[in-house]
């Protein structure tokens, strides 16, 4: 099933995606996020896992998403550029418990001035329990692990439900 064709239906009804490894059978949050040194990885990436990604609901910061649709035709929410808001608003998504899985190429090399964005982004995934692949070879092996959409799904539900009762 294509994302175009999951657009007016309800994002949740969605069958087993594929067969990469993900036993999910309903559609997960994925979030993308690259700094700009690493958004040809990113782009890079989400081409070679495309047809893993599109049942997916895809949300990705400003200049990231506008790359990665353009190189893979795939559907996403985009939100501000990361240095605008981007990040926060991805991180308010995975507070209201939308967001699966995070991958965010962020840059080792480079200071960036909103670096406190990037760190309460990178706080909200660990404290959901979220997972979160930094690099090429991390978002390989999260997005072909078969705990993906199952046990991963369950956690962060449980997490952030744990909070709130709190
Ligand atoms: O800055 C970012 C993450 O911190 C990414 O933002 P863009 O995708 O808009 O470049």
């Amino acid at each position: 099933m294509t994302r175009d064709a999951l657009s007016s239906a309800d994002p949740l009804d969605v069958a087993p995606a594929d067969s990469a490894g993900i036993a999910a059978t309903e559609a997960m949050g994925i979030a993308l996020v690259a700094h700009d040194s690493c958004k040809p990885d990113m782009v890079a990436w989400a081409l070679e896992h495309r047809e893993v990604l599109a049942p997916h609901r895809l949300y990705a910061t400003g200049t990231t998403g506008g790359l990665v649709a353009d190189a893979t035709g795939l559907s996403i929410v985009r939100f501000r550029s990361g240095p605008l808001g981007g990040d926060q608003q991805v991180g308010a998504r995975i507070a209201e418990g939308d967001v699966d899985l995070l991958i965010f190429f962020w840059d080792a090399l480079t200071a960036q001035p909103h670096e406190p964005d990037v760190r309460a982004l990178l706080r909200l995934a660990v404290l959901a329990n979220v997972p979160v692949a930094c690099n090429r070879s991390t978002a390989d092996l999260v997005i072909t692990s078969p705990l993906l959409g199952g046990a991963t799904r369950e956690h962060v539900d449980t997490r952030l439900a744990g909070r709130v009762a709190s």
